[in-house]
């Protein structure tokens, strides 16, 4: 079975940013992500909406989702926003997630750290039932330990992985139930992001003041990860070139690891480098790429792993020269 997922989610769109289309996953969270979005349940509702947005708008021209911390917020987040945030702290406050769905703004629900997958499932339903079927799912943890050095108020969305466990098997079931976008909350600990998108995000959601080191390590993930698990469908040359460029970053990654363990044999081997050059090997391996890349097959395979060994034997000799200096 192929490791590839096609996307083909109904996309939703954050302003400019699309979420669950043929292209990459996303990333929302603080400074380095494709969109930021602000709690103002983080200040307990003393903030005002419109404050809170044109305190990131400042910073910040893409799109900018809101969790709110009442209705009173509502028509302000509706005049500035791109999208809310149904936090996992009150996805059950039908009444909130109902004037929220009115705005008809694109809704972001997280699930609660007790909710099942039905009830998740049904506040999307729930905005739909509201006339507004621009819903992404956020996976948010389920809580499964004591809450210790638990920070940010209790109010706060739970932050990973202290006290919560992200279940990738239910964002999974979720995207494939709902046919909605579906995201994997993160917190300021990347450490799932590169799991997350390989189980199928189409987004990657961050705390609001994640560290840009953070935001960073998650869309390597996308990056890297996204270029191996998710088979992307561009329809202009620009998407395509983001597409291809995403490849040759995991290309990359490949072929400096592989240059690492080729120098590795070189140095083990009774006699290395050029000298010890083994065509016959590198025919098999060639014949064993081959069957995973058929279009390319045998013939157009040769001469790139001609070259990519090449560099590698050139790498291994150079650092043996370094050493023997
Ligand atoms: C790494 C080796 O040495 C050389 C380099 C190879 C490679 O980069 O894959 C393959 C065969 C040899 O020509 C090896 O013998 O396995």
């Amino acid at each position: 079975m192929s490791l590839t997922a096609r996307a083909e989610r109904g996309a939703v769109h954050l302003g400019t940013l699309a979420v669950g289309a043929t292209g990459p996953a996303v990333v929302i969270g603080g400074a380095g992500a494709d969109a930021r979005w602000v709690s103002l349940r983080d200040h307990h509702g003393r903030v005002p909406a419109a404050e809170a947005l044109a305190g990131v708008r400042a910073q910040w021209a893409g799109p900018v989702l809101v969790e709110p911390f009442s209705s009173a917020d509502l028509a302000e987040i509706a005049a500035g926003a791109d999208g809310v945030v149904v936090g996992a702290d009150w996805m059950q406050d039908f009444r909130l997630v109902r004037a929220v769905a009115g705005l008809g703004l694109p809704v972001l629900v997280q699930r609660g750290p007790a909710a099942t997958l039905e009830e998740w499932l049904a506040i999307g339903d729930y905005c739909v039932a509201e006339g507004n079927d621009q819903v992404v799912l956020c996976e948010s943890g389920s809580r499964v330990r004591a809450a210790a050095g638990r920070t940010g108020g209790a109010a706060a969305p739970p932050a990973r992985p202290a006290d919560t466990v992200l279940d990738l098997a239910l964002m999974r079931e979720a995207r494939e139930r709902s046919g909605r976008p579906v995201m994997a909350w993160l917190g300021d600990d990347p450490a799932l992001a590169a799991a997350a998108v390989a189980a199928g995000a189409d987004g990657l959601l961050l705390a609001p003041d994640a560290a840009p080191e953070t935001a960073a390590a998650a869309q390597e993930a996308v990056t890297v990860i996204g270029a191996v698990t998710r088979r992307e469908e561009p329809d202009s040359v620009l998407a395509a070139r983001g597409a291809v460029d995403r490849v040759d970053a995991a290309l990359a990654v490949l072929l400096e690891r592989r240059a690492e363990l080729a120098g590795t044999i070189q140095r083990l081997k009774p006699v290395g480098g050029f000298a010890g050059r083994d065509m016959d090997r590198e025919r098999r391996l060639v014949a064993a790429m081959a069957r995973r890349a058929p279009a390319l097959g045998e013939a157009g395979l040769a001469p790139v792993m001609n070259a990519v060994i090449e560099a590698g034997l050139r790498l291994a000799e150079e650092r043996r020269a370094a050493r023997r200096d």
